[in-house]
């Protein structure tokens, strides 16, 4: 019997299905740039790995000469004026997170989103009061699929990272939750309806799977059980 106290949530593409406002926002900087919209299912495949990274695709996709890094700032500023538009938290999530702390587990965030975004957003929906720890892509040096967010976020919450690997486990929807999971050495669940570059068995080894997020109570009691 292993109780799992300490749940570690990636937030886009798990608990929100927030891509089309990031492609909004994506959508509007290009159009500054003079270039035309890229489809949401492009832009869904660039997500997961930090705004730079998904910056960085966008502008190789449009054949733009310009550095992410130098855009950063005003996406951002596009991105926090408009980033619950269209935004909604897959079904359950509320309900089960608040189940979850009902039973005495505490819970974290650990994104790659940027962190003003990441409290707007869970502010938006009420969420904030739920999370004991918040980690996102720009509060260390370090971002997923680097493990230090995820032991952050476990430290945070009042965990000791050094008994991850029997206590917490690590929820998410892309590959880059998956290698974080591995690297940390803590259990991953994937979700692959979300976002990003979709988990590779052969290349991340274990790791469990459900259809949507609502399965992941069953699924938590199983990994309880030992
Ligand atoms: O901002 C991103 O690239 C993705 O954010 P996530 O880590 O919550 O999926
Ligand atoms: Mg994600």
């Amino acid at each position: 019997m292993a109780w799992r106290q300490f749940l570690v949530f990636d937030l886009d593409g798990t608990l929100i299905d927030s891509a089309p406002d990031i492609a909004d926002a994506v959508n509007a900087l290009l159009g500054e740039l003079g270039r035309p919209a890229l489809p949401l299912g492009d832009i869904k495949t660039m997500i997961g790995d930090g705004a730079p990274v998904l910056l960085a695709r966008a502008l190789n996709a449009s054949g733009l000469p310009h550095e992410a890094a130098e855009l950063m700032p005003r996406f951002k500023t596009i991105y926090e004026a408009a980033s619950t538009n269209r935004t909604v938290l897959y079904p359950g999530v509320r309900e089960i997170l608040e189940t979850f702390r009902r039973e005495g587990r505490h819970l974290s965030l650990c994104t790659n989103k940027p962190s003003v975004a990441t409290r707007v957003v869970l502010d938006h929906f009420g969420l904030s009061v739920l999370f004991q720890a918040v980690i996102g892509g720009d509060t260390l040096k370090e971002r997923k699929p680097a493990k230090e967010p995820l032991l952050a976020a476990i430290a945070q919450s009042g965990g000791d990272p050094a008994c991850a690997a029997e206590t917490a486990v690590m929820i998410g929807d892309s590959h880059t939750d998956l290698a974080t999971a591995k690297a940390g050495g803590v259990p991953g669940v994937i979700i692959p309806s979300g976002y990003g570059r979709p988990a590779d068995r052969a290349e991340q080894g274990a790791y469990h799977e459900i259809a949507r997020f609502a399965d992941l109570p069953a699924l938590l009691g199983k990994i309880d059980q030992g």
